[in-house]
C-alpha cells in the first residue's frame, strides 16, 4: 500500500468544501454520475475507433444505497483508471479544479454558487467522512486499484481485485447528510439532475449482496433519448405530447412546440412549447428547464432566455452556455445573447408560419397565444416588429359565429376611414368588459365601428406601449366618449334646443353624486341617442387604473372619485316635457333620474346614489315619500 499527501496550497480544502455548498449538497450525485456518464461515453468512443477491445457488455451505472453500512455507491462500467490516471486524474487534476473553484468563490454569496460545475468529484466530500474508488482500466490486463481519502490531505492507493471493468465510487455518508441515506431523498435527487442523462441509470435502495428475495429490481430512473435530442423528422406529434407530459404531468396538452435545433456559431438543441394558459395570473409557474449535454443543470433560466419567453415550458440543452460562472456573467456574455436572439427569432418565425398556414387554429389557441405575443411585443422590440404581422384583435362581438380577428393592417383596411381621426390617426375602440360596456358597444357597432376586445391582465398595459410603438394609433375605451365624439372628427351636430334652453338643462343637470365628480354637456345627438350618456374619459381613467395597481402613492390617486362626463342629449324629446314642466320637484327628480340611469350603464351608481335612485323612482312613480327610509339626496 501507497500512501500519499496531496499537495494543497491554499488552506485544507475539505472543510471549506462542505461548509461552503451548505444550500445545495444534493450536486455531488450529479458530479459524480457526471463522471460516470463520461467514462462510459469514452469507452463506446474508444471501441468505435477500435481502441477499446472486446465486448462492452451492458453499459450502465447503478446507485446503491446501503442504510445500515451508510454508504452509497456510483459504479460505472466506463473506462476505469489506472494507478497512475488516479495519481494523475484524482490527486492532481481533479483536486487541483476543486482548489480553484474554492479558492473563486471563497466569500461569495452562497446563492450564487448554486447549480454551477465545476467542483467535480471531490464535491463527494460535502456528504462523506470517507471516499473510497475501486477501479479497473479497459486496457488490458490492468490490475485494478483501490483509493482512499478519509477527508484529510492524505490518501491511501493499493492493488486491490475487481470483476469488472469500470468504476465504483463509495461514499460514507456523513452524520450532517445522513438526510442522503433515506432512498426517498436520494431518488428525487436522481430524479432531478439524472433524468434525461444519456445512459442508462438504475437506483437500488439496498446493496446487492444483502438483497432480500422479495425486495424490487432497480429501477431505471431516466429516459436516455429524451425527445430533444431526437431528430425532428423522426418524432411524431404523440412523441412531443408525450415527452411533454414526462416534463410536466400535471398539465393540460401543450398549444403547439418549437423544436430548436441549431450547431453553429453555438450549441443548441431543445423544445419549446406553448402551454395553455387559462388564467394571466397562472403564468410562471412552470419553467424551461436547462441541460447541458442532458445534465439538469438548472430551471432559474432568467437572463438565458428573453423575459418573455419564460411563459414558455420546455427543455434547452446547450454545452456553449458557461454554466460555471456567475450570473450577472451570463448576461454580458455574447454567446447567451445570440442564444437569446436566436429563440426569439425561432419562436417569431414559428408563430408567423402557424399564422400563415392555419389562421384558424391560430386563433383558437389566441386566448393563450394571445397573452404571450403581446408580452413579447411589449419587452421586445425585435419580437415586436415581427409580430405586428400576427397580433391579431379578437372583436367584441360574443357569439362565436359573429366574433372576428383582425390584425393590425386589416383593422386599418376594414375601418377605411371611418375610424380615422381627424390627425388621420387610426382609433382602435377597445372593451374592457364586453358584457358591462355592452350597451357603448352596440352604439358604436351602430355606427359602423369595429370594437375589439381588450379584457386581460396585459392589455392596459400593451395599449399604452404600443401607443408609443405604432405612431398612427389611438386607443380609446368604447365608453370613452359619445360614440359620435369617438373617434374626434370635429363634425358639430345641430342642436334643436335654443342656446336658452340649453342653458336651462345644463342648470337643472347640476348635480354631484356622492364619490364621483361629473362634468355636464348639453349637446344635440341624434333622436335615437339615450337621453343622457354617462362616459369616462380615457386619459383620466388610464391614469387612475394605473394608479391603483401601484403602491401607496397609487392608492390614493386610486382612491379619488371616479371623473364622469355626462352628456344630455338635447335632441331627445324627453327634454321638451321636462323643460315645459311647472312642478319643480317632479322636474329636479326627473332629471336626477336620467342622470343615475346613465350612471347605472357605466356601474357607477353605487351606495348611497342607488339608494337615492330606487326610492326616486318609486316615488316618481307615484309612491309615497317614506320618511326615514329615505337616505338623503346627495345633491
Ligand atoms: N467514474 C470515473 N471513471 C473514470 N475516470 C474518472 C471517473 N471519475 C473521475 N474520473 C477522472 O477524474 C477526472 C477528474 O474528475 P472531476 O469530476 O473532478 O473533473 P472533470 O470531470 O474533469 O470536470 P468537472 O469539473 O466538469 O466535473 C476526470 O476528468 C476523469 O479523468
Amino acid at each position: 500500500m501507497q500512501k500519499g499527501t496531496i499537495r494543497v496550497q491554499t488552506e485544507n480544502i475539505f472543510p471549506i468544501i462542505k461548509k461552503f455548498l451548505y444550500s445545495d449538497h444534493d450536486i455531488f450525485l450529479r458530479e459524480l454520475i457526471s463522471n460516470a456518464v463520461d467514462a462510459t461515453q469514452k469507452l463506446k468512443t474508444l471501441s468505435s475507433i477500435g481502441e477499446a477491445k472486446g465486448e462492452l457488455g451492458e453499459l450502465r451505472i447503478d446507485i446503491k444505497l446501503d442504510a445500515e453500512k451508510k454508504t452509497i455507491t456510483i459504479s460505472d462500467r466506463g473506462v476505469g483508471m489506472t494507478a497512475e490516471e488516479v495519481e494523475k486524474y484524482i490527486n492532481q487534476v481533479a483536486f487541483s479544479g476543486a482548489e480553484e473553484f474554492v479558492k473563486k468563490y471563497k466569500g461569495q454569496n452562497e446563492n450564487n454558487i448554486i447549480g454551477k460545475f465545476g467542483l467535480g468529484f471531490y464535491s463527494a466530500f460535502m456528504v462523506s467522512d470517507k471516499v473510497e474508488i475501486f477501479t479497473k482500466s479497459f486496457r488490458e490486463g490492468a490490475t485494478a486499484v483501490r483509493w482512499e481519502c478519509d477527508g484529510s490531505p492524505e490518501y491511501t492507493i493499493e492493488d486491490t481485485e475487481k470483476a469488472d471493468r469500470g468504476t465504483d465510487i463509495v461514499l460514507y455518508i456523513n452524520e450532517e447528510s445522513k438526510e442522503f441515506l433515506e432512498s426517498a431523498r436520494v431518488e428525487a435527487v436522481l430524479r432531478r439532475f439524472c433524468r434525461f442523462l444519456p445512459v442508462p441509470i438504475f437506483f437500488e435502495p439496498k446493496a446487492g449482496e444483502e438483497k432480500k428475495e422479495d425486495s424490487p429490481a432497480p429501477a431505471q430512473i431516466n429516459n436516455t433519448q429524451p425527445a430533444w435530442t431526437r431528430k425532428p423528422s423522426e418524432l411524431t406529434p404523440e412523441d412531443y405530447q408525450n415527452f411533454y407530459k414526462e416534463l410536466y404531468p400535471y398539465h393540460e396538452a401543450p398549444l403547439f412546440w418549437i423544436h430548436v435545433n441549431v450547431d453553429y456559431p453555438f450549441n443548441l438543441t431543445g423544445i419549446l412549447y406553448f402551454p395553455k394558459i387559462k388564467q394571466s395570473y397562472e403564468i410562471q409557474k412552470d419553467k424551461i428547464q436547462l441541460y447541458s449535454n442532458q445534465v439538469f443543470v438548472t430551471d432559474e433560466v432568467k437572463d438565458i432566455v428573453p423575459e418573455f419567453l419564460m411563459l414558455l415550458h420546455g427543455v434547452i440543452d446547450s454545452p456553449d452556455i458557461p454554466l460555471n460562472v456567475s450570473r450577472s456573467y451570463l448576461q454580458g456574455d455574447p454567446n447567451v445573447k445570440k442564444i437569446n436572439n436566436h429563440i426569439t427569432k425561432k419562436v417569431a418565425d414559428k408563430l408567423e408560419e402557424i399564422f400563415n398556414k392555419d389562421r384558424a387554429s391560430f386563433e383558437d389557441k389566441w386566448d393563450s397565444l394571445g397573452l404571450f405575443v403581446k408580452y413579447g411585443m411589449m419587452t421586445d422590440d425585435k419580437f415586436q416588429e415581427k409580430a405586428n404581422k400576427f397580433h391579431i384583435f379578437e372583436t367584441a362581438s360574443s357569439t362565436a359565429s359573429e366574433k372576428k380577428f383582425y390584425t393590425l393592417e386589416e383593422l386599418r383596411l376594414a375601418t377605411e376611414t371611418l375610424q380615422k381621426n381627424k390627425d388621420g390617426k387610426l382609433v382602435i375602440l377597445y372593451t374592457t368588459d364586453p358584457v358591462q360596456q355592452d350597451a357603448y358597444i352596440k352604439t358604436a357597432e351602430a355606427k359602423g365601428y369595429i370594437v375589439v376586445k381588450l379584457d386581460t391582465m396585459v392589455d392596459a398595459a400593451f395599449l399604452n406601449q404600443m401607443e408609443q410603438k405604432w405612431s398612427d394609433v389611438h386607443f380609446n375605451r368604447v365608453d370613452a366618449d359619445i360614440a359620435d365624439n369617438l373617434i374626434d372628427k370635429q363634425e358639430n351636430t345641430a342642436s334643436v334646443l335654443s342656446k336658452d334652453d340649453e342653458g336651462k338643462l345644463k342648470d337643472l343637470f347640476n348635480i354631484q353624486p356622492a364619490n364621483l365628480h361629473v362634468t355636464v354637456e348639453v349637446k344635440g345627438l341624434s333622436v335615437e341617442a339615450p337621453p343622457v350618456v354617462a362616459t369616462r374619459p380615457e386619459f383620466m381613467r388610464r391614469m387612475k387604473d394605473m394608479a391603483a395597481m401601484q403602491g401607496p402613492m397609487g392608492a390614493f390617486y386610486a382612491n379619488m372619485p371616479d371623473e364622469v362626463t355626462l352628456t344630455v342629449n338635447g335632441n331627445h324629446p324627453i327634454y321638451q316635457g321636462v323643460l315645459a314642466e311647472n312642478d319643480q320637484e317632479k322636474q329636479s327628480k326627473t332629471v336626477l333620474n336620467l342622470a343615475d340611469l346613465a350612471l347605472l350603464s357605466q356601474g357607477l351608481l353605487k351606495g348611497s346614489n342607488l339608494t337615492n335612485f330606487i326610492n326616486r323612482s318609486v316615488e316618481l312613480m307615484g309612491g309615497e315619500k317614506k320618511g326615514s327610509a329615505v337616505a338623503e339626496e346627495a345633491q
